[in-house]
Order: structure tokens, then C-alpha cells, then sequence
């Protein structure tokens, strides 16, 4: 299987629900970055993972390796579906999607074990019957089973199309230390208490896709939880800084952070964003890539 990161291009927060969660207005793009699993068939009914970095783990940050792990919760999730317990997996994973960096990596990894899982036990389950697991699972994970470009809403697990056009070149700088989400969005209703109830995607975000304009998009990039990523990370208004100084059409942290994203305007502009940002050594890696890509998929 192979499956991307995500961005959002726009992420609208409301106020906190009764239940702990935020309301979104987001626009999802799944970018040409992906971790890759391998996933066999065990008789004994186990699930196993093994965990394969490619990608320097963040301070303080790490992956497990056992029940916890995001893509064997899916395969559990998904054999409680199926009311067979006797199925059982050894899933491998290629880590490239930086971890705890915002980018949704460990959603990737449970859409990707959800639909592999599900091919691999004969489950019969479309992409739609997945989406409740995908759900249950977190908050990002559905639209991971479908990728390209995709508004929110709920508290992100709901999926619907977008009208876009074009293919857009990104550089992401990724940072040495990872945030978590839910203490980003805890500062997010310490800083914006008069939050509203409803967020909303902005006009201008979806114009731009619809013409597929990657200066307008530039402009348009947006993020409500940028106040409290740069609260919790103050050092990531450089790395912003850096990116723009150098040309960037757009820049913003990417969901919770801490990775940054810059729009560039083509394959060659993209690399002068990335030698600038390198250069100045405003992060820990820095990355090209492009978008959208489609979801998870059998390779
Ligand atoms: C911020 C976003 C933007 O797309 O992405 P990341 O930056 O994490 O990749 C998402 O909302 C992250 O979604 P995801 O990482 O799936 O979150 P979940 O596992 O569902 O929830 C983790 C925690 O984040 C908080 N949370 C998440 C989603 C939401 N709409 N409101 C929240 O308050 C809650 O504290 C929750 O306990
Ligand atoms: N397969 C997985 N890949 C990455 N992280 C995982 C996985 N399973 C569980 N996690 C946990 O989820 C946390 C959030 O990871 P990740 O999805 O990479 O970041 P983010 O929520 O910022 O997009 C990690 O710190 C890690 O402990």
C-alpha cells in the first residue's frame, strides 16, 4: 500500500464542542509524500507491526510499535467489522511522512490498513462502508482514503469534493521537535475564547482552486491555528519568514505544526525555496513535493 501526507490548505477552527473536539471549515490537499506498508496474512490471528523510519524522528517524539500503532488499531477496528477474530496480519511500514509534524502521518498509516486489510481478508467493504472506521479512528483518517482535494467538516471526518484545477509545488520544512495536536488546539481556546461556533472555508481559497491559480491560492493560504503553533514553537515565525522573503507565493504551518509549507510557482522556484530555507538553516529537513495525489492505494 501506499498512501500520502496531507495539508490543509485552509483550516478553519470554531469554538470547542461538548465534546472536547473543534468544529472545521478545512480544504484537504493529499501531497506526493508517502509511507508505504506492506501487509501479509498471519493464520494465528495476531497483528504485528514493524516500523521502518526513513525519516529522523522529532525529540521526544515516538512511533509505537505495538496495539498502539495507528495502523494496527485499524486492522483491529476492522476485524471487529468483519466478526472474524481469527484474522490476523503482519503489517510493515516505510516511514516518510514526518511524524507529529501535522502532516497526518499516522492517519495515513490506518487508511492505508483499513483498505489493505480489507483487501487482503477478502472483507468486501467499499471506500464508503470504511469511512465510519475511518472516523472512529481520527479525526483526519477518512479523507485519507480518498485523497486529491476535499473540504472538512465536522470535526474534519467529513469528507465532500471540491471543484480544482492544477497541480501545485510545495516545500514543507520540518522541525527538530514535534507538537501535539491536542495541546496545539488546548492553546487555540486559551488565545481565541470568542472563537465562532460555525468556521467557514473562505471564498477566495476556493476561487483560487476552481481557477487553479497557484499566486491567488498563495494568498489565500490559511490556518486559524497559526497563533498557537507560534505560541508553542515562537521560533517557526522565522522559518515563515525565511520561506516568504525567498519568493514563497504562500506560507503556513501545516495543521497543529510544526512543519511549515510554501507554495512555490514551479519545479524550479520550488528548489530555490528549498536552498534558501536550507541555507539558512531554518529547519531540521526540508522537503519538495507536489499536489494533489489520490489516497490510499495497492501499489
Ligand atoms: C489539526 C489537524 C488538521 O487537519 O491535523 P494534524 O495537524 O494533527 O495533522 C486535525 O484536526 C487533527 O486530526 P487528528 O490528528 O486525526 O486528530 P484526532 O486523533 O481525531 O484527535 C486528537 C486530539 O486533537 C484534538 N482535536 C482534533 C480534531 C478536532 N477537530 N478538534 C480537536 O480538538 C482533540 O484534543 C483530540 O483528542
Ligand atoms: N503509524 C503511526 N505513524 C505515526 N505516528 C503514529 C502511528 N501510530 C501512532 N502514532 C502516534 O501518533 C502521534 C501523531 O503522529 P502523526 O500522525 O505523525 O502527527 P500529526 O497528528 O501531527 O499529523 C505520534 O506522536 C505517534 O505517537
Amino acid at each position: 500500500m501506499s498512501v500520502p501526507a496531507k495539508i490543509n490548505l485552509c483550516l478553519g477552527v470554531g469554538r470547542v464542542r461538548p465534546d472536547g473536539f473543534h468544529p472545521l471549515a478545512t480544504v484537504y490537499q493529499a501531497v506526493d509524500l508517502h509511507d508505504e506498508l506492506r501487509i501479509s496474512s498471519r493464520e494465528d490471528g495476531e497483528l504485528t507491526v514493524a516500523m521502518h523510519t526513513e525519516v529522523e524522528l522529532p525529540e521526544g517524539s515516538t512511533v509505537p510499535e505495538g496495539d498502539d500503532n495507528l495502523a494496527v488499531r485499524a486492522a483491529r477496528l476492522l476485524r471487529e467489522r468483519l466478526g472474524d477474530p481469527g484474522l490476523g496480519a503482519d503489517i510493515a511500514i516505510r516511514k516518510v511522512i514526518p511524524v507529529a509534524g501535522g502532516m497526518a502521518g499516522g492517519s495515513a498509516d490506518a487508511a492505508a490498513a483499513l483498505v489493505g486489510c480489507n483487501e487482503l481478508w477478502g472483507g468486501g467493504l467499499s471506500r464508503a462502508d470504511l469511512e465510519p472506521l475511518a472516523a472512529e479512528l481520527g479525526s483526519d483518517v477518512p479523507f485519507l482514503l480518498h485523497g486529491g482535494n476535499a473540504i472538512g467538516g465536522g470535526r474534519g471526518e467529513t469528507v465532500s469534493p471540491v471543484l480544482a484545477r492544477g497541480g501545485y509545488h510545495w516545500v514543507f520544512a520540518t522541525a527538530t521537535e514535534g507538537l501535539s495536536t491536542a495541546a496545539v488546539y488546548a492553546e487555540f481556546d486559551r488565545l481565541h475564547p470568542d472563537a465562532p461556533a460555525e468556521p467557514e472555508v473562505p471564498d477566495a481559497l476556493l476561487n483560487a482552486l476552481r481557477a487553479g491559480d497557484a499566486h491567488a491560492l498563495g494568498q489565500a493560504l490559511s490556518n486559524d491555528l497559526t497563533e498557537a503553533s507560534l505560541s508553542l514553537r515562537p521560533e517557526l515565525a522565522d522559518t515563515l519568514e525565511v520561506g516568504l522573503q525567498a519568493g514563497a507565493l504562500g506560507a503556513i504551518v501545516s495543521g497543529s505544526g510544526p512543519t511549515t509549507v510554501f507554495l512555490a510557482a514551479s519545479e524550479q522556484h520550488a528548489l530555490d525555496l528549498a536552498m534558501a530555507l536550507t541555507s539558512a538553516a531554518a529547519a531540521a529537513d526540508v522537503i519538495q513535493s507536489r499536489g494533489p495525489v489520490s489516497g490510499a492505494r495497492l501499489v
